[in-house]
């Protein structure tokens, strides 16, 4: 093979993996180096480096690359960057194949933006020449070209990634749901999912973090022929909370003059969304969990259960959890729950949606009292920066704005004169002001460690503007133990 047919190979892959695989076989293919017996590709990472392909002269995979490839000189070529040669005295790697005795060895990096992304290792044995200035300068430019080829594959699948963000982004800003923080990004993407399904999903957030706005989210992004219905469950009288989901037959009890359909059977092919889970009595969620496992509800007075169409989505801003151990809650229902759970973050913990958001609801507020702000000035996107929104999250921000707009003098811009959080909200939040929600002195001591480093993780990863790798950095965790971390607090 040609050193043209090589990189026709190389280029026509259509990944990095290929692309390496293929440069790879192609390598140890090629006239120039055909009496090699080892050919191997390193793939570099800010976490140390991986062989991804080693083979011997008769293309087996060398399984064994401690006693088989010297890993000293391939890292010392990842770390300077520049190419190297040796003739390698194998006894002293303990070999296990049947390779000869010396090698000539070549390790050329592979650079893509000034950083190493690779290291190519080639070795033949010493019975035959060393490596001529025309084969170094032929892998020179082998390895050259992959490097740009797995730039640009990169540049593409971030572009690719980007687009997807954006695109989700946009949606989601088209039915009235802000923020581009990774933790909304990931929500959105959550969102989109669950919306393609008729599962029940359960919504868990703060109050006033957007759990309205996200069934809204699932209703207008899925495809539904009946209506969107909400109950707020604390909002309902318990004795009167049986006949307004499941309905009555007419005189089955005083007051029912006529039968009337519950909100399961209006709701009918659409979605019934069930606020504030939590408030409802310990009797309706064995109902309720009974109508979620078999599709059927039974009307208050009626003889014969009947059969329901409706997506059931539920929200709460309470831990379920707790409300189990207290009793509060049943454990069945919450277990029925749990396996699709949505979560919306709270605002302190997507800051970089503050003023976006603040911008949003000055636009919104324009529009609806007739007013014609501009903006903020800097003053007061200093303050609302400053603000850790503890108590009403979204609405708490965005009921900020409201107020300021309705007394600001000041026809264009809000300054930050009325600007500041209530006077009640101010000292609970002061108070708690810095302390993790869960730190408030209940739940054992593994349940507030465990609050503790979910919310040391997400600081870190913020404060790398998502950036994993340098908030991995910044908290001095190795790879492993990082993600594993995220993985168990269920942080994307
Ligand atoms: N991401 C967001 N983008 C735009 N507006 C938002 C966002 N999140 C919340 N809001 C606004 O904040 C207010 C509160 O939102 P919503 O009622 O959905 O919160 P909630 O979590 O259901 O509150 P609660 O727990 O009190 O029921 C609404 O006016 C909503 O439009």
């Amino acid at each position: 093979m040609d050193q043209f047919e090589v990189f026709h190979r190389i280029l026509t892959q259509s990944n990095p993996s290929s692309m390496v695989s293929m440069a790879t076989q192609a390598c140890r293919e090629t006239a120039n180096f055909c009496q090699a017996e080892v050919v191997a590709y390193y793939a570099v990472h800010a976490g140390g480096m991986d062989c991804l392909a080693a083979c011997d002269a008769f293309d087996n995979e060398i399984v064994d690359l401690q006693r088989n490839i010297n890993e000293n000189l391939v890292q010392q070529v990842s770390l300077s960057g520049n190419l190297q040669t040796q003739t390698l005295n194998l006894n002293e790697l303990d070999r296990s194949l049947s390779l000869s005795k010396r090698q000539h060895v070549v390790a050329v990096p592979i650079l893509s933006t000034a950083s190493v992304t690779g290291v190519f290792y080639i070795a033949r044995s010493t019975d035959h020449m060393n490596f001529t200035e025309n084969e170094i300068r032929v892998l020179k430019h082998l390895c050259k070209d992959i490097g740009r080829l797995i730039q640009n594959t990169r540049n593409m699948q971030e572009t690719q990634f980007e687009l997807d963000t954006t695109r989700s982004e946009l949606e989601m800003n088209r039915i009235g749901i802000m923020g581009d923080h990774p933790s909304m990004v990931h929500m959105f993407e959550i969102i989109k999912k669950l919306a393609r399904v008729p599962s029940t999903v359960l919504i868990h957030g703060e109050s006033g973090t957007g759990k309205e706005l996200v069934a809204g989210a699932l209703y207008k992004l899925g495809s539904y022929d009946g209506p969107l219905i909400s109950l707020n469950c604390g909002s309902v009288e318990p004795n009167l909370l049986k006949s307004e989901l499941f309905g009555h037959t007419k005189g089955s009890f005083t007051g029912a003059v006529k039968d009337r359909p519950g909100l399961f059977k209006r709701a009918e092919n659409g979605i019934l969304f069930l606020d504030e889970l939590g408030e409802m009595p310990l009797d309706m969620q064995v109902t309720l969990l009974r109508t979620l496992e078999c599709g059927e509800i039974h009307p208050v007075g009626a003889d014969e259960p009947m059969q329901v169409q409706t997506r059931i989505v539920c929200a709460t801003h309470r831990d379920l959890r707790t409300m189990v151990k207290d009793g509060k809650f049943r454990n069945d229902l919450r277990q029925r729950l749990k396996g699709l759970t949505i979560r919306v973050p709270p605002l302190r913990d997507r800051r970089s949606d503050i003023l976006p958001l603040a911008d949003y609801f000055v636009t919104k507020y324009n529009q609806r009292l007739g007013l014609n702000f501009k903006g903020l000035r800097k003053e007061a996107k200093d303050q609302l920066m400053t603000m850790d929104f503890r108590n009403g999250n979204v609405r708490e921000l965005e009921h900020t704005i409201e107020r300021a707009m309705v007394f600001e003098d000041d026809p264009d811009f809000i300054s930050v004169k009325y600007l500041e959080q209530g006077d009640e909200d101010r000292d609970e939040s002061a108070q708690e002001a810095g302390l993790p929600p869960k730190i408030k002195g209940d739940g054992t001591f593994e349940e507030q460690m465990s609050a503790y480093a979910s919310i040391l993780l997400k600081d870190a990863i913020e404060k790398s503007k998502g950036n994993k790798t340098k908030a991995m950095k910044s908290l001095g965790l190795s790879r492993t133990t990082f993600y594993s971390l995220l993985n168990r607090h269920g942080i994307n």
